[in-house]
């Protein structure tokens, strides 16, 4: 089953086009990452898939229903950990999980079994009665997460669920996304984080501008970008270097300058080290060190735009 299909998807807000004729397909069971710098289009999109935000222009089915037509339906079904943290700082944990919940039509044993199924699931049952507002960024995310799964939905989607919070409480909800997906629910995860990605996601598009640049599994996306070379030289300084020289080195596509090291993508077809090694001695900049590496993610997103995935 198609848990979502987009066709032809356009928004805009005033001269934005924050989405630009996207097409995606999400099949029941993936854990699915759409991948992208800030402003790309991500939350706009998942807010349309949601029923948050009306359509320009296309089509959007969720559960194989069109999402005007069937919006209550979709809406009960889904399960929302929004971007920004939405939740009640003076209810108690269990009191805003029960409030989400029975949002839901949950009621009565059932409703008290599933907050205390969801707050142990996030690892917040022994918090239960204390307030969020006195909780840890980490602890107020999972309780926002314990909020949007208490209804068993079938779709849940998060939203740059691990921006600023710390390593244990991001573990946690990485292990939390996968446990869910076990359990049987599809999930969207958007993120800017390509580690996170790569490492829990079956399928992943890459966004930027409002438009789907790429779109497979990791290897799939990996694999689009293996004819090229990624070289690693370590100089003392990088006083000098005149990133638009290196590019025009035959056969390299990319430059990028980090600290102490310069980044360089070139055509695997093309023998270029002895061109760039002699660019550096032409400038006296001594090297220290030359690493090779295999493309990652964030290597796909510089080679098909020309940019880091992060500034
Ligand atoms: N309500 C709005 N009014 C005007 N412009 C908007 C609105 N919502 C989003 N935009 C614009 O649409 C574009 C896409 O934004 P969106 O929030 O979907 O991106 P994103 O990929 O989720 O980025 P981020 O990671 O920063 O949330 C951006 O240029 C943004 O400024």
């Amino acid at each position: 089953m198609k848990i979502v299909k987009v066709e032809g998807l356009t928004k805009r807000f005033g001269d934005i086009i924050a989405l630009d004729n996207v097409n995606l397909e999400i099949e029941e069971g993936e854990i699915y990452g759409l991948l992208g710098p800030n402003g790309a289009g991500k939350t706009t999109a998942i807010n349309i898939i949601c029923g948050l935000l009306n359509v320009d222009k296309g089509r959007v089915y969720v559960f194989e229903k069109e999402i005007r037509q069937a919006a209550d339906y979709i809406k009960r079904n889904i399960g929302i950990v929004p971007q920004d943290i939405a939740i009640y700082g003076d209810l108690s944990a269990y009191e805003n999980v029960r409030f989400f919940a029975s949002l839901y039509g949950l009621k009565g044993k059932e409703l008290k079994e599933s907050v205390e199924m969801a707050l142990e699931f996030v690892g917040l049952i022994d918090k239960a009665k204390e307030m969020p507002n006195r909780f840890s960024g980490g602890m107020k995310r999972r309780l926002n997460v314990a909020c949007a799964i208490a209804h068993k939905p079938k779709l849940i989607i998060m939203d740059e669920p691990t921006v600023g919070i710390d390593p244990q409480s991001r573990n946690h909800i990485l292990e939390s996304v996968k446990k869910l997906n076990k359990m049987g629910s599809t999930i969207i995860y958007t993120s800017h984080y390509m580690e996170e990605v790569e490492a829990i996601c079956t399928k992943i598009s890459i966004m930027d501008h409002g438009k789907i640049i790429a779109e497979g599994t990791k290897e799939e996306l990996i694999s689009m970008v293996t004819d090229t070379n990624t070289t690693f030289i370590t100089v003392g300084s990088v006083v000098g270097i005149d990133e638009e020289k290196l590019k025009e080195i035959t056969g390299v596509k990319a430059v990028e300058i980090n600290e102490n090291v310069v980044k360089i993508i070139s055509s695997r077809d093309v023998c270029n080290l002895d061109k760039i090694i002699q660019y550096f001695t032409s400038k006296d900049i001594p090297i220290k060190n030359i690493k090779s590496e295999i493309p990652d993610l964030e290597t796909v997103f510089l080679t098909l735009t020309g940019r880091k995935l992060r500034d």
